[in-house]
């Protein structure tokens, strides 16, 4: 576990004024779902797209029936019938092609939202015992620009492979009844699209593939290397790195062309079977029009009205399978992008709560009490805590002793409701610590852990998290308490960098104990190894400032530092050995 991490969701969960336990829920509901599931408003959006596609098959026989009537020496009051349902028909056609594409846009990007909700959900509820958790930059990458894929594929890829699988097949029932030769043309050349695109998509994505692996991987070597420049300058490796990125660069730049290839190629593919369709009706209407071609109908030779309605139709046939030629791409995006959001949501080792219940605010004095507490990493690890039994009264200071791996950290994370005991019962001020009172006993706990998260901000939004009703007062009276005034004089008040950058460890861990002074309510300290990694003098001052900001308040320390134990009311040993300074 990171002390840091556990800071996080102690603090963003004492943030919240009314916990989103709802949100959660459906969250984890969601995140347990197929990673293609059903996204409601889709179905109609998709239907709308295709009633505007069937619209033209009306618009074709209006257009031909018009030319006929025209061919046949018919005056204007015969094509103008035709031709206002034609333009009624276009308007109709653009209404429904602007509705069914923003239902499209707009139910996508809600499902989105959603999806993106619940993986936030999940990964805020997975404890930080768990070591399984996502490292935090694949995280930000799925939910920030990952995620972004699965729009198009909503939005564009469904409601046109809807299309595809309908207006073709409508088209042909349309045409078959007047030529039977004419649909078969169609019928032949059409599933030579899918199968050239199959073909060509199998090697497409192979090559995307590798096209993000390689992006990927220059990424990670930038990343390392910026992180690393001094080291590099230090070394005077600056040419060789630079040479190394040109080589990843111009690798990068070969199999982008590669990608580049494949998709001309297969839009060349899909036209010049679509042309050969299209070409080949062509060449049998104009046939069957001459007289050469006798075949081919169900009776007689065709009329001028029938091949213009076919010669209409056979392009608008390929239509759809060239649309969803077009975003075949972001198929195969956006499903990446599902699975990636649900395994995110998937849910692992949870922290206790995210249940719909009661906001309840704990009161009473401040107590712990443990008893017969069972914890165990996975059903077939040995028990860390085993059947762990412990009191500890209103202000009372404990010290967790024990040799590195004893549980000190497990224990207080488990105190924190940070993970789940498998037995056993956690009483904070009496209250037992379940799903449903955790968030309420939570608001009344602080947690500090070796390094704490300090981000790049100011150093007044790193004290008040955000949190209602800590303004600037409150952050420099928390800040003249662990003596950190000195240090952050107005000029120095936005210097601090991510990371703590700027800051010596000392300065960090003060910081950290002006957060939880901040915050009033607090009158639980759990602090893991405050003290770790510090000289002595830096230690003695953290120890001093945790022991004024505890006063009256209850504090469990987790410490191998024989000088903070000796502080502290009680020792409590978690494997048997004293400290020398305690014994
Ligand atoms: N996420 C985890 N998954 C599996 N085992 C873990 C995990 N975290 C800790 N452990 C194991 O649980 C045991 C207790 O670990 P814990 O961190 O609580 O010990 P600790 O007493 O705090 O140690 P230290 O003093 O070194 O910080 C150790 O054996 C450790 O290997």
């Amino acid at each position: 576990m990171t002390a840091s991490s556990a800071t996080d969701g102690i603090l963003e969960r004492r943030n919240a004024a009314n916990p989103p336990s709802s949100v959660s829920l459906s969250a984890r509901r969601t995140a347990t779902g197929p990673a293609t599931g059903k996204c409601p408003g889709l179905g109609l959006a998709s239907a709308l797209l295709c009633l505007s596609s069937l619209g033209w098959i009306a618009q074709a026989a209006m257009l031909a029936m018009g030319v006929g009537a025209i061919s046949r020496g018919g005056g204007v009051s015969d094509v103008a019938a035709p031709a206002a349902v034609v333009a009624a028909i276009g308007v109709l056609r653009a209404g429904l092609d602007a509705a069914g594409g923003r239902l499209a846009f707009r139910a996508a990007r809600r499902e989105l939202s959603t999806r993106r909700a619940a993986a936030a959900a999940a990964l805020a509820l997975r404890s930080p015992l768990d070591s399984g958790r996502p490292a935090s930059g694949l995280a930000a990458s799925v939910l920030g620009e990952q995620a972004e894929a699965v729009v198009p594929y909503l939005a564009r890829f469904r409601p046109a492979r809807m299309k595809a699988s309908t207006v073709p097949l409508v088209m042909l029932v349309c045409i078959v009844p007047i030529s039977w030769l004419a649909g078969l043309i169609l019928v032949l050349c059409a599933p030579l699209i899918p199968v050239f695109m199959a073909l060509i998509g199998w090697r497409a994505k192979a090559a995307s593939e590798e096209q993000l692996a390689e992006t990927g991987g220059i990424n990670a070597f930038l990343l390392d290397r910026l992180r690393g420049l001094a080291t590099i300058r230090a070394l005077d490796a600056v040419d060789a790195t630079a040479l190394r990125l040109r080589g990843d660069a111009d690798s990068l730049r070969l199999r982008t062309m590669a990608v580049l290839k494949i998709a001309f190629l297969s839009s060349a593919v899909l036209e010049f079977f679509a042309a050969l369709g299209v070409a080949a009706t062509a060449v049998y209407v104009g046939f069957s029009l001459l007289g050469s071609v006798e075949i081919g109908t169900w009776e007689g030779n065709l009329t001028l009205t029938q091949g213009l309605f076919i010669l209409l139709l056979a392009p608008a046939f390929f239509e759809p399978l060239r649309e969803l030629s077009a975003v075949w791409h972001d198929r195969a995006n956006g499903e990446a992008a599902l699975s990636a959001l649900a395994e995110l949501a998937s849910s692992h080792q949870t922290i206790l709560g995210g249940v719909d219940s009661q906001p309840f605010t704990a009161a009473g004095h401040a107590s712990v009490e443990i008893s017969g507490l069972v914890f165990r990493h996975g059903p077939e690890r040995e028990a860390v805590i085993d059947h762990f039994d412990l009191s500890i009264g209103p202000g009372e200071h404990v010290a967790l002793w024990g040799a590195s791996g004893s549980g000190k950290t497990t224990l207080l994370s488990l105190m924190a409701g940070l993970a789940r005991h498998d037995t056993g019962v956690i009483r904070i001020g009496g209250i037992p610590l379940r799903d449903d009172t955790v968030d309420g006993l939570r608001r009344r706990m602080a947690w500090i852990g070796q390094s704490p998260h300090v981000f790049a901000a100011s150093v007044t939004r790193n004290i008040a998290l955000g949190r209602v009703g800590i303004d600037g007062e409150a952050v420099a009276a928390a800040l003249a308490g662990v003596d950190l005034d000195r240090v952050f004089t107005p000029e120095r008040a936005s210097a601090v960098g991510e990371g703590g950058l700027g800051l010596s460890g000392g300065e960090a861990l003060r910081l950290a104990l002006a957060r939880m002074m901040a915050d009033e309510r607090a009158d639980i300290i759990l602090a893991d190894e405050p003290t770790a990694h510090l000289d002595a003098q830096t230690a003695a001052a953290v120890t001093d400032a945790l022991l004024a900001l505890a006063e009256g308040r209850v504090l469990i320390v987790a410490t191998h530092d024989p000088v903070l134990a000796a502080r502290m009311h009680r020792i409590v040993r978690l494997e048997g050995q004293a400290p020398r300074a305690a014994a």
